[in-house]
């Protein structure tokens, strides 16, 4: 610390966990080193592609107390091949927790476990680009936003999180004038600086190389940059890393507030003391590190751009800031918990037993769901099917019967049905909440797009709801939980919402602890809020909320299924007795990094692995609401094999209706035959022999590929259509091409989406 932070540093904090206080614990000499050796062999054991555990402590007395006994030894017998002996527990205490394991399920969590590995290699190696790599050349990679100075602090915000503090930075463009990005120069730059990596690495090469290297980037520095923050990827929510340049990473843990074309404002809780870093720099006289080090020639590379910036702003007394996405965070941790909760039989902090024995028969065996028909429910007491599953007493609710409970649900379910809202929904939308009110292990809805997934997944939580059930709704993203938490709220389901207030959809703000609904936050209010809601909506990744804790659900509903992958979805199940899987696994599948980790199957979600194994407990919606005919003959050839069919008459024939068609008389010829309204589905042909559209080709800009000539059609299209009346939010424009969704049709207030983020 005295190194990085040039500062004497006479004593340090002491965490220990068994402690309610940290200890001052004073610096001493002697212990430094035995401490120094520790860490470097901590960072050498986490610096292997895949670091094996530490070894067992061996300390039975402290193994015997400690919290996370039942993980610890699921992952010894699972992965290890541990035995009581080898544990070094107690006597008994390691049969206890992990005797039950058998070699099936032991070699599934192994493996499981693997391909988290894994990924997580792959994703480290990403993530790695934020230490080693100069803000631009990250930037250039996405995911980061590089060359900010500071600008000021915009008065700090109140929200039901509390106050937060405001910094407002922009781009450091005072050194060079902005410009349009110089295609060519670009890549001719990037090409010498790859071809001179290659040459031998003479002193006076090297000497050569960085003067040639220094001149290429003074003259383009300022050019390289994209034109609008807004390009850059990044969103109001998102968790970034601020660091400054070179000489201090990870300074906070901060959100996106706002971004615009020219700045951008982070939020943190605790101040960041931007003006520090201005002092520090000064004092320090230039890169960060200590002057004189060597380097090995890749860093000297790496770090040139950066540093001919620092000088820069050095010489205007200020640093130069940058953000970085913090996409993988503590994921893998939590990913393997997940895997070792469902192997442990208790210990582990939360999920009972005979819920974790009940999921690896469901999971990892593919036992057949048992589901309750409705006849059946109408019996009293239930009937067999619904009985005698070991392990599930811990999961009941107490003094009523799981039939009861069911049958329960399934007359809510009726009731809701036959009246009000509940009567607009379709057949198979009707059959899908009668499954899910039925559902004693699991349903599987598989929705196809644009078939009133997210209203039928509302409604059969409004039926849980009024059967007396306690409802989780989950899904990997944020969006995705308040997409259908947007859809409770109109049916007036009360929820409450967990989570920080800047990930959430501002319409239910008002949900979230300490909101509009629930402005109470003392321990007392909380408590009763807990034990009295009936719906509460979390990621799947937050379900160790502390909130949550000891607390279990009636129903986990998750959507999105189909793209989280298998350990990610199951903090969910694990809190609640049965599940609702909703997605469809013919769209996106989870991303997974690791090409290894694909190959062994990190890519197939739970939800497609029991829709392939137990194809009776998925109800499918095939009625779509979105899609013409014409559009809809595609996804049905490509994916769905003509199983994918028009809601209505009206659906499947609509049309576009131009209120003022005479105006495109004004437009190119070329687009007019396009905008009659029996063409539903045209192809463009962009060659540029045709004289009126723009010539097209790719073309790499530092955000990313662009086509310019293809931008310009849409834009003419786009003004034609809306010349002719067409209102602006109903013009959507779609692009692979992540660098093309731009601020340029912002102005006129278009849709405009990525391709991932289309789907669905
Ligand atoms: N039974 C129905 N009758 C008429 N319109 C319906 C019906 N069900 C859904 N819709 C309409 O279909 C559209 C899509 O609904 P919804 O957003 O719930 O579908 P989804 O399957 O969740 O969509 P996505 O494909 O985005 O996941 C909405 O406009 C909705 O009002």
């Amino acid at each position: 610390m005295e190194e990085r932070y040039r500062t004497p540093v006479s004593s340090g904090l002491l965490w220990n966990v068994n402690q309610p206080a940290m200890q001052l614990v004073p610096r001493k000499h002697a212990e430094l080193a035995p401490l120094l050796a520790r860490r470097n062999a901590l960072a050498a054991h986490l610096w292997q592609e895949r670091p094996p555990a530490p070894p067992m402590l061996q300390d039975a007395f402290a193994c015997r107390r400690c919290h996370s006994a039942g993980v610890c030894a699921a992952y010894h017998a699972v992965v290890e091949g541990g035995t009581p002996e080898s544990s070094g527990f107690e006597e008994g205490h390691f049969e206890s927790l992990a005797g039950h394991i058998s070699a099936p399920h032991a070699a599934f969590v192994a493996h499981w476990m693997g391909l988290v590995d894994w990924e997580e290699a792959g994703a480290r190696a990403r993530r790695s680009g934020m230490w080693a790599l100069p803000g631009p050349e990250r930037e250039a990679q996405g995911g980061c936003i590089s060359n900010l100075a500071f600008s000021h602090c915009p008065e700090p915000a109140s929200t039901q999180d509390g106050r937060v503090h405001l910094y407002c930075f922009v781009r450091h463009q005072q050194a060079s004038a902005p410009g349009p990005p110089q295609h060519h120069q670009l890549h001719t730059q990037q090409q010498q600086h790859q071809h001179q990596r290659q040459q031998s690495h003479t002193q006076q090469q090297q000497e050569q190389q960085q003067q040639q290297q220094q001149q290429q980037q003074q003259s383009s520095q300022g050019q390289q940059q994209a034109a609008s923050l807004l390009d850059l990827g990044m969103a109001a929510g998102d968790m970034v890393l601020l660091s400054v340049d070179g000489l201090h990473t990870a300074v906070g843990r901060v959100t996106v507030h706002e971004v615009t074309p020219s700045s951008v404002v982070v939020a943190s809780r605790r101040p960041v003391l931007v003006e520090r870093y201005k002092a520090q720099w000064r004092g320090m006289g230039g890169c960060g590190g200590p002057a004189g080090r060597e380097q090995p020639q890749q860093q000297q590379d790496c770090h040139l751009q950066q540093q001919q910036q620092q000088q820069q702003q050095q010489q205007q007394g200020a640093a130069l800031w940058r953000l970085d996405k913090d996409e993988v965070a503590s994921l893998s941790v939590t990913l393997r918990t997940n895997l070792l909760r469902i192997a442990s039989d208790g210990g582990g902090g939360g999920g009972g037993g005979g819920r974790a024995a009940r999921l690896r028969a469901l999971i990892i065996d593919l036992a057949a769901p048992r589901m309750h028909s409705l006849a059946a429910a109408a019996l009293p007491g239930g009937d067999a099917t619904t009985q005698g599953a070991p392990g599930d007493a811990a999961c009941s609710t107490p003094g009523a019967s799981t039939g009861l409970r069911l049958r329960l649900r399934l007359e809510a379910a009726e009731r809701y049905l036959s009246g009000g809202h509940g009567a607009t929904l379709n057949e198979e939308q009707a059959a899908a909440v009668r499954r899910v009110a039925g559902a004693e292990d699991y349903a599987l809805v598989l929705g196809m797009p644009g078939t009133g997934k997210t209203s039928t997944i509302a409604a059969a939580i409004r039926a849980l709801v009024e059967g007396g059930a306690r409802v989780l709704v989950s899904a990997y993203t944020n969006s995705a939980v308040d997409n259908i938490l947007v859809k409770l709220a109109q049916l007036e389901v009360p929820f409450v919402r967990l989570g920080r207030q800047a990930t959430a959809h501002p319409d239910i703000h008002r949900f979230m602890l300490g909101g509009a609904e629930y402005p109470d936050r003392s321990t007392p209010a909380l408590r009763a809020l807990m034990d009295s809601v009936r719906v509460v909506g979390v990621p799947c990744l937050s379900c160790n909320n502390p909130l949550l804790a000891g607390r279990h659900f009636d129903v986990a509903v998750v959507d999105e299924a189909g793209q989280i992958t298998l350990p990610a979805v199951l903090a969910p199940l694990m809190i609640s007795s049965s599940f609702v899987l909703v997605g469809d696994h013919y769209q996106l599948s989870p991303l997974v990094v690791s090409p290894r980790a694909a190959e062994g199957g990190l890519g197939v979600s739970l939800f497609r692995r029991l829709c392939e194994a137990q194809p009776q407990a998925v109800t499918a919606l095939q009625r779509q609401y979105r899609m013409c005919a014409a559009i809809m003959a595609l996804p049905n050839a490509l994916v769905y094999s003509g199983r994918l069919a028009a809601g209505s008459a009206a659906v499947a024939g609509a049309e576009l209706t131009l209120p003022r068609p005479e105006a495109l008389a004004r437009h190119p010829a070329w687009l007019r035959p396009l905008m009659a309204p029996a063409v539903r589905v045209a192809f463009l042909d962009t060659d540029p022999t045709d004289a009126d559209v723009a010539p097209c080709g790719e073309v790499q800009l530092r955000e990313g590929t662009t086509n310019p000539g293809e931008a310009a059609a849409v834009a003419a299209l786009a003004a034609a259509l809306l010349d002719a009346g067409v209102a602006p939010g109903e013009i959507g424009v779609v692009s692979p091409y992540r660098a093309q969704v731009g601020a340029r049709w912002l102005g006129v207030g278009l849709w405009m989406w990525g391709l991932d983020s289309t789907v669905g």
